[in-house]
């Protein structure tokens, strides 16, 4: 997961180390037993980066999943970015943050962070809002839903042209989110994109979270 807005030979997306695995976390999660199922699914292959995803919680709560579940990721050289929330990100020793097109102003998030954390951008299926994210400096752009999830009600859905357009006509990293899994995301890998988010297929994956990356590299591999 690349750490600052290099070109992307540097940065180790796809064009360069191939595609990776970003894991979002569950929609709920108590914070000490999930450490221990990260831990085990971030040892069981490889994965680029963590979001820290909860809705809904006070900050202290939020404070206190940050506390627990970063080191996790950090000590096995994993990102640990935050969801929605740029300020708290910096406050608390994340990597970085992710933000959505209602998520505040991606500007002054952008110098919020400065040039060592990341801010990766949602940019639904939309060319018009890639281009702003990457002219503003996200460290990424993401993509999706590009198959139908039940992790969240999504408005838009992505194909994988948009991916294939984006590599060749930039250097910023592309994500890829919404309902990917084993079975379904070569079209994903082949049309470029450098990080693969998901949730349910690793938290859900009925032989657990551990196979759950596992299968996931065999499939990114095998479509690389
Ligand atoms: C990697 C990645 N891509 C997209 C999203 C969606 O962000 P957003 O549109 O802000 O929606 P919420 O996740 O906040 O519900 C994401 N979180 N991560
Ligand atoms: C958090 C999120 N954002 C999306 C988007 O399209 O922007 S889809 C999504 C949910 C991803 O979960 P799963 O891998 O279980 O489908
Ligand atoms: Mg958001």
């Amino acid at each position: 997961m690349p750490r600052s807005a290099k070109p992307a030979e540097e940065q180790g997306g796809n064009r360069e180390t191939g595609c990776r695995l970003y894991l979002v976390t569950p929609p709920a999660l108590e914070p000490a037993r999930f450490a221990d199922i990260l831990a085990a699914a971030l040892d069981a292959g490889d994965v680029a980066a963590v979001q820290l995803r909860l809705k809904d919680l006070s900050d202290d709560a939020l404070r206190r999943a940050i506390d627990v579940l970063r080191p996790v990721a950090q000590a096995r050289d994993v990102a640990f970015l935050l969801n929605d929330r740029a300020d708290l990100a910096k406050k608390t020793g994340c990597d970085g943050a992710h933000l959505g097109q209602t998520d505040g102003d991606h500007a002054a998030a952008r110098k919020l962070l400065g040039p060592d954390m990341m801010l990766g951008i949602t940019c639904h299926a939309s060319r018009h809002l890639a281009m702003e994210a990457g002219e503003l400096g996200a460290d990424y752009v993401a993509f999706g839903a590009f198959f139908p999830t039940s992790t969240k009600t999504v408005e838009h859905h992505a194909e994988p042209e948009i991916l294939a357009w984006w590599t060749e006509m930039f250097e910023v990293p592309s994500v890829a989110i919404g309902g990917i899994n084993a079975t379904n995301c070569a079209p994903l890998v082949q049309a470029g994109a450098d990080f693969l988010a998901v949730v349910g297929a690793v938290w859900n994956h009925p032989d657990g979270p551990a196979a759950g990356v596992r299968a996931m590299n065999e499939a990114i591999a095998a479509a690389s």
